[in-house]
């Protein structure tokens, strides 16, 4: 394969992947063209807000294509278009065979909840110590265990005794990570709703892979009360479903909340504190975990 390399400035981005799709590119990818120097700006909004701008101020966008003369050819159209005013070709270079699989693949370690608990990918040999794991590729829900807000959801659990746990509401479920890692320790019966049905099918997916009993659906299937209440989501939605995932907690039972940064720690006991008295329980990279227990 070959690919196809340009620059061009922020208002170009659009219009030239655009092309690049009509000219039947196989994939094109966009970088910070300014990255690595003084120059280079970070693109990101708040969590669950978009960008506060669309691309770099000059991006690098590199397309594939399956010959040579694809790619010439569609660098030289290109390059004869109004709108390519302010871009520039960098060139055509052969893109050396790779096994993808193996390589994709090798970016995805195991990773480590406590010293013997571990997310292990399908792939890998579980490592030397892991006395308990859960077999988990990459996948289009959330939760690889790779963030911090479900890693610190997963070192709760795996700090409680099955007793503890009891029955279980995973609420926002994606991979179903939470959900399946509550049962590795021994929860019973469990309940992973999502408003993603793609969220739902790879937790009944990965609940298989795992070998371990759940029933997963859209929120609706929530029901009564749990023991326990997991929910990895983000601030704003927590606080909208205070009064719902609090009605869902047991007498004795315990609230746990995720996807919450630091800062956020008093508008989330404010929003809860007519049901349950949030606290701070863990940290890591700024976000925070709020549990509650009840009565
Ligand atoms: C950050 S992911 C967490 C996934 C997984 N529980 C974990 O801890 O890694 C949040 C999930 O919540 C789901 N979600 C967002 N808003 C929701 C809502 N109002 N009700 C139910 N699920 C929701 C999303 O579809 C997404 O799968």
């Amino acid at each position: 394969m070959f690919e196809l390399t340009l620059l061009c400035p922020e208002e170009r981005v659009d219009t030239l992947s655009e092309a690049f799709d009509a000219l039947d590119a196989l994939s094109v990818s966009v970088e910070d063209a300014d990255a690595q120097t003084d120059a280079e700006r970070a693109l990101f909004g708040e969590p669950g807000m978009p960008a506060p701008r669309e691309a770099w101020t000059r991006s690098r966008i590199t397309a594939l294509f399956a010959t040579r003369a694809a790619a010439d050819e569609a660098g030289a159209l290109l390059a004869a278009q109004d709108f390519f005013a302010g871009c520039e070709v960098l060139g055509v270079a052969e893109v050396p065979e790779q096994d993808w699989v193996r390589l994709t693949q090798s970016q995805f370690e195991p990773v480590q909840i406590t010293p013997e608990f571990w997310i292990v990918p399908t792939w890998h040999e579980p490592p030397a110590g892991a006395v308990q794991t859960l077999r988990l590729d990459p996948g289009m829900a959330f939760g690889t265990g790779t963030h911090p807000t479900t890693r610190m959801c997963l070192r709760w659990i795996a700090r409680q005794g099955a007793a503890t746990l009891g029955r279980v509401l995973d609420y926002g479920c994606g991979s179903g990570i939470l959900a399946i890692g509550a049962a590795k320790f021994g929860a019973a019966p469990i309940d992973a709703v999502d408003i993603d049905p793609a969220a739902v099918q790879a937790t009944l997916d990965n609940a298989l892979v795992n070998d371990v009993q759940l029933a997963a659906g859209l929120p609706e299937r929530a029901h009564g009360v749990y023991q326990t209440v997991l929910a990895n989501i983000l601030a704003t939605p927590l606080k909208v479903l205070a009064p719902l995932l609090c009605a869902h907690v047991a007498q004795g039972g315990h609230l746990v909340l995720a996807g919450i940064l630091e800062r956020q720690a008093d508008e989330l006991k404010q929003a809860y504190a007519p049901w349950l008295p949030l606290e701070v329980a863990d940290s890591e990279d700024g976000w925070i975990l709020m549990t509650a227990a009840r009565g």
